[in-house]
């Protein structure tokens, strides 16, 4: 029958499992897969595979009644796991909030791979297989003097920890920068030493439990997890933002220019590969523009420009875009073939409705128009070599004729007119 105690252990120790390799995989696609390797993955699946084992052991142990065997060979593993675990936890705090590792910290894992072989081997002077009763539970294993060695060493590279979290913190609310994260490891570090500290003075004596520091290895584990997690969130959310502004115009909000090329791309690839064949695409530009700017202002100019791509947005479709190219210059792209059927009525309606639109920015009220150029793509056959920029120098063309008719109006040209 299974000690009910044993079980969050358990439970604990396979989730420390999955996290690991889950780490070990996120670290292994970022590094082989997009050549990006972030050191702090590969720690914190080494630091919960250890922890894993770390709490498959306390579990054995609680289940090991007057087993000698059992209860060393677990007693032992629990010893090596909290002591790489806290190394770990260690070299992740300095490599994840950006501290210089110190020199000495490779010193620190060979120190612990020397207590590790000390702990594999029973020793009087370390420790020795023997029934150490403590009120309910054997330990089986009998400290020597050089253990007390050990459980100095754990003290100070537990507080080492807490010194560099302590740092972080400080540094995080000079900063303004939220805190709350690092506080909560510092207190499961805080905790850890504490029950570290009285596991070891008292033999596991201090109640009728398995030894106390599981619970503070594991919410160090857990936290850093939390941190992990967040963090990619994090990247997420910066790569999102990145992509924003490489898609959007910043004043107006209509695609940007560079964004407008891809869409472009995408629609001259559909009419190659699909037997609907239709694209029209409109250029388009304020009239007089610089006169507005002169008049009523640069802002004024600015808030006319974003007006009117919110006038232009609401005549299309969620299958058609607005792109700034630059200025006073924006590109329609009418890619669906329905929309595409339709693109001359719309763009009338557009034009009329900028016509008759009073303006309004700061003490100003103004009107203004804007002239077209469309182009219309009706066949495979309609395209040249380099067919985005032919379209675009073609609409140009066709604009630059609507300015010279008179502005306010439209020019509407079949590809090759
Ligand atoms: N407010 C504002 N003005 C801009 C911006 N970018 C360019 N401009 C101005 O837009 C004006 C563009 O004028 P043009 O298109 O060359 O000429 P126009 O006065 O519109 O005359 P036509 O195009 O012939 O009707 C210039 O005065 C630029 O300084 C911007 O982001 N905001």
């Amino acid at each position: 029958m299974i000690h009910i105690l044993s079980l969050p252990l358990f439970v604990t120790s396979s989730i420390c499992l999955l996290m690991s390799f889950f780490f070990a995989l996120l670290y292994y696609r970022l590094t082989f897969h997009h050549k990006e390797p972030v050191k702090y993955y590969f720690l914190f699946a080494l630091s919960a595979l250890i922890s894993a084992i770390f709490f498959g052991a306390f579990g054995v142990l609680v289940n090991s009644g007057e087993n000698l065997f059992a209860l060393s060979i677990s007693n032992r593993l629990t010893i090596i796991g909290a002591m790489f675990t806290l190394v770990t936890s260690l070299h992740f705090y300095l490599a994840f909030y950006s501290y210089t590792a110190p020199y000495f910290l490779k010193w620190c894992y060979v120190i612990c791979g020397i207590f590790s072989v000390l702990t594999a081997v029973p020793s009087p002077y370390f420790l020795d297989n023997a029934f150490y009763a403590t009120s309910k539970y054997y330990t089986g294993l009998k400290y020597g003097f050089l253990f007390e060695v050990w459980g100095i060493w754990i003290l100070v590279l537990g507080s080492y920890c807490i010194y560099i979290l302590v740092r972080v913190f400080a540094r995080q609310r000079s900063r303004l920068e939220k805190s709350s994260t690092v506080l909560l490891l510092l207190m499961a570090n805080t905790l850890w030493l504490i029950t570290g500290i009285s596991d070891t003075l008292t033999g596991i004596e201090v109640v009728d439990l398995p030894p106390l520091t599981w619970l503070g290895s594991f919410i160090v584990t857990s936290t850093i997890a939390w941190i992990l997690v967040l963090h990619i969130d994090g990247l997420y959310k910066d790569r999102r933002k990145l992509n924003d502004k490489l898609m959007h115009d910043h004043l107006t909000q209509a695609l940007s220019r560079s964004f407008l090329e891809v869409k472009l791309n995408e629609a001259i690839f559909r009419i190659k590969n699909s037997d609907i064949n239709r694209l029209v695409v409109c250029i388009f530009d304020v009239d007089n523009f610089k006169n507005i700017n002169d008049n009523y202002g640069h802002s004024s100019g600015d808030v006319l420009l974003k007006n009117i791509t919110e006038i232009v947005k609401r005549h299309l479709s969620p299958s058609d875009c607005v792109a700034r190219l630059g200025g006073d210059e924006f590109v329609i792209l009418f890619s669906d073939y329905h929309s595409a059927l339709k693109a001359s009525d719309i763009v009338e309606q557009i034009r009329q409705t900028i016509a008759s639109t009073v303006f309004k920015a700061k003490a100003h009220t103004f009107s203004t128009t804007c002239s077209f150029g469309i182009v219309n793509i009706l066949s495979e056959g309609d395209l040249a070599e380099d067919p985005a920029h032919d379209i675009l120098s073609t609409a140009d063309e066709a604009l630059y004729t609507a300015k010279s008719l008179g502005k306010n109006t439209i020019k509407n040209i079949g590809y090759h007119d």
